[in-house]
């Protein structure tokens, strides 16, 4: 090639790159014109002070009922996608799950050095194998054979309750742990004092403060905070951080030496970690990472089971106290379906139905997860019309879905009759999540919910507390945020039903 021929083909070249650069920023801006409709914001801070931030659920819900399904927001340089239709959900986040199934990037969760666990995995190989390990001991067929140790852990809490109804909330907590503890190695929590559980409970309340949704919002607006010495006004976050990452390796080791330990000696219980350390090789594939994976999902379902079980919990008990109609027509059911001499069981379930409608009517009234896990896109994509970015943050909010009033009419009440016959799978639920990412410990939550909302139905009466004058004491509920939400504590009186409900209760638990 003489000179004048290469510089030809050089110019040609840059020319080429020039149009296409063109091109492909003129498209962009096109795009961007196309983006969902949404609240108009002010330069970098976006949205928000429009955002309530003690129920971001309600103003999401707000704009949806203004902008239509698919609201566009910027919030500290972020993009985001609200979802606020159950239909599109689907659309999205199931069919086209292929390039909606990654996590953003939250820059506390890795300072607590919590980045191993399920939810905040990259959607990629690494969440791939946690998934196959959850699969193998979490799959429905696999769960229901814990419906002795939900049964079991529920009558202890019949006992607890009876025992300081005051109290309620720490059993509720003390129950959702130690029942995960069971699930996750076998060992079984005696005492709220327990080694491993008092390392629990404590690294969850540490990820409650530290993970907040403003918080990490800050950390993630202004990353240099995480740098500032703990000393310094505004180093909260590397103090807290410290205590926290000390405290995962204590909760990812600890409790699987014990597994080990108790496998050597004969004497391990049936739990995930056994039965993925006994799983066959062709089923699992992790090679040599077994070890690390194990111990990662072990760790992750306290994450991920705990809090959001012992929430549901708690609005299965404001809704008991706000509805005493409800409450008399799921006893007057068991009592006649299993009678009043012995406390039911998984086989009494299918002829239940009112019972399994309150469950139910307990994950939509007041869904835990209210604004699900964030899922984030991975390639840009169209959706009638409207442009969905890559990258962009996707927050599916099922509060808005569980609260549409077409498909739930008054859905503030709760009212198992709403159902009528047609009674649909819970773990079908939104409240549960969607799409490749959908919560695999769905089958096992639901379980141990109707295991404590029958076991209390059968024998406990709950109702409103009263003041020292005997007068009932009116409760307003209200909810807050912290990993899942939860109903406010409030005012209740929580009771043996009869003495012969008194004296099953502690049959049980002997
Ligand atoms: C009432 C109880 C529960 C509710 C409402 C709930 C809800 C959810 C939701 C909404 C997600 C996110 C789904 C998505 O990204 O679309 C999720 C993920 C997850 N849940 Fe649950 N969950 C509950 C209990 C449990 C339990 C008991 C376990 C374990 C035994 C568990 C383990 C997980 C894990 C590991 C993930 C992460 C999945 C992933 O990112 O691939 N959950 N859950």
């Amino acid at each position: 090639m003489d000179t004048s021929t290469s510089a030809l083909t050089i110019s040609l070249l840059c020319l080429g790159a020039l149009f296409f650069s063109l091109w492909k920023s003129r498209r962009q801006r096109t795009s961007r014109t196309l983006l969902p409709p949404g609240p108009k914001g002010l330069p970098w801070v976006g949205n928000v002070l429009d955002i309530d931030a003690s129920q971001p659920w309600v103003t999401y819900e707000e704009w949806g009922k203004r902008y239509g399904d698919l609201t566009y927001s910027r919030v500290l340089g972020k993009e985001y996608i609200i979802v606020n239709s159950e239909k599109v959900a689907h659309e999205l986040l199931d069919q086209r799950s292929s390039i909606y199934s990654d996590r953003p990037r939250v820059p506390s969760v890795d300072l607590l050095g919590l980045g191993f666990t399920t939810p905040t995995l990259p959607y990629g190989e690494e969440w791939r194998r946690h998934r196959k390990a959850l699969h193998l001991v979490l799959n429905k067929k696999e769960s229901l054979k814990y419906g002795t140790m939900h049964l079991q852990r529920a009558h202890g809490l019949l006992a607890n309750l009876l025992a300081t109804p005051q109290n309620y909330e720490d059993h509720f907590a003390m129950f959702s742990v130690a029942l995960i503890m069971e699930l996750a190695y076998g060992y079984s929590v005696t005492s709220e004092k327990d080694p491993f559980m008092a390392n629990i409970v404590q690294l969850l309340s540490l990820v409650v403060e530290v993970a907040t949704p403003e918080r990490s919002a800050l950390l993630g607006a202004f990353p240099f905070l995480a740098h500032i010495p703990s000393w310094m006004p505004g180093g909260f976050w590397k103090k807290r951080a410290n205590d926290c990452r000390q405290l995962v390796r204590k909760v990812l080791d600890d409790p699987v030496q014990y597994v080990r330990d108790s496998m050597v000696a004969g004497t391990a219980k049936k739990s995930m970690v056994r039965d993925i350390f006994q799983g066959k090789e062709e089923d699992l594939d992790l090679g040599l990472d077994k070890e690390r994976v194990t111990k990662e999902v072990a760790a992750s379902v306290f994450m991920a089971g705990s809090e959001t079980t012992t929430s549901a919990m708690l609005v299965f008990l404001l809704a008991m106290v706000l509805q005493p109609d409800v409450q008399r027509k799921a006893q007057e059911e068991i009592d006649r379906v299993v009678g009043t001499d012995r406390l039911p069981d998984f086989g009494d379930r299918p002829n239940l139905p009112y019972v399994e409608a309150v469950l139910l009517e307990t994950i939509r009234w007041i869904p835990v997860s209210a604004l699900g896990f964030p899922h984030t896109t991975t390639a840009d994509d169209t959706y009638n019309g409207m442009y969905i970015p890559k990258g962009v943050i996707i927050i599916p909010n099922v509060w808005a879905m569980t609260q549409d009033p077409v498909r739930y009419p008054e859905p503030k009440v709760f009212n198992p009759d709403r159902y009528g016959g047609k009674l649909e799978d819970v773990t079908l639920s939104p409240a549960f999540g969607f799409g490749r990412r959908v919560c695999p410990g769905n089958h096992l939550a639901e379980q141990s919910l109707w295991a404590v909302i029958v076991s209390m139905l059968a024998t406990m009466q709950i109702g409103k507390a009263t003041d020292p004058s005997g007068v009932e004491i009116e409760v307003t509920p209200k909810l807050k945020s912290g990993g899942a939400i939860r109903p406010e504590t409030f005012p209740c009186s929580i009771k043996a039903r009869s003495a012969k409900a008194e004296h099953l209760i502690r049959a049980s638990t002997i």
